[in-house]
């Protein structure tokens, strides 16, 4: 059990989601195992696994998907636009780094929240022999600070593997910085970017607390 070898460039086809995407999830960010930054230097947001049963999705495959993910108003979404130009994101390479910030550039919505690139995973992480499932994201954006309790709606648009164990911590690490790569590529594909405007994503009222 190790790493894939050469990995395909993006997941899903070029024309658009196909069902069961997009999957549509949320729920309040908490605190979850206390590894992505400390020790892989990926933070994850977790939410509840119970925002998997909001859309009837329990039955969901375990593994590694992408998608957008809408963030309510929060210090951490102030500071930071998505098109800030200040911050760079270490782990996309340039080229699709602007792209991605050109795809957020016309957001006219911040007050009511930011919506960002993701790549997540959900499932009993088999590296670290997790006894309960997570989900898991990691927001393709870089933050100066956390935003637990923030709400977050997910759109998942496209499955990419499978969760593997590893014969080690940077392997691991490999992979998912592959995940980011291909999620980016995968979203900047004009059929995926034009789904970051949907509504659903910034629709935060009725659904429990809003971090200020
Ligand atoms: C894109 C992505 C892919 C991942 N793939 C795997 C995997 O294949 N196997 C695994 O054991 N964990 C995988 N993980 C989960 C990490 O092990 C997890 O994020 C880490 O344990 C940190 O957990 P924490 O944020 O709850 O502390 C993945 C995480 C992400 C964001
Ligand atoms: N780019 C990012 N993606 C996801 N979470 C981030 C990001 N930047 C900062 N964070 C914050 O870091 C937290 C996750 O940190 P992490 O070290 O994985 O700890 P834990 O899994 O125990 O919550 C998130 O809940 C969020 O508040």
């Amino acid at each position: 059990m190790s790493t894939q070898g050469d990995r395909p460039k993006t997941a899903g086809p070029d024309d658009g989601p196909q069902p069961p995407f997009p999957l549509k999830l949320d729920g309040k960010v908490i605190k979850g195992f206390g590894r992505g930054s400390s020790e892989l230097g990926i933070p994850t947001a977790n939410i509840p696994i119970s925002g998997l049963s909001v859309g009837g999705h329990e039955d969901v495959d375990s593994g590694v998907y992408y998608g957008w993910a809408g963030l309510s108003p929060s210090k951490a979404t102030h500071q930071h636009p998505p098109h800030a130009q200040s911050d760079k994101y270490s782990h996309l390479s340039s080229g699709l780094q602007e792209t991605l910030s050109a795809i957020a550039k016309d957001d006219s919505e911040l007050e009511k929240g930011a919506v960002y690139p993701m790549c997540m995973s959900i499932g009993w992480n088999p590296f670290y022999k997790n006894t309960v499932r997570s989900v898991e994201v990691h927001i393709m954006h870089h933050f100066e600070t956390d935003f637990y309790g923030s709400h977050m709606n997910l759109s998942i648009l496209g499955f990419i593997r499978k969760e593997l164990d590893y014969v080690s911590k940077d392997k691991l690490i490999e992979d998912i910085k592959t995940d980011i790569e291909v999620s980016g590529r995968s979203l900047a594909r004009e059929p995926y970017a034009k789904l970051r405007k949907d509504p659903y994503l910034l629709e935060f009222e009725g659904k429990g607390e809003v971090a200020s």
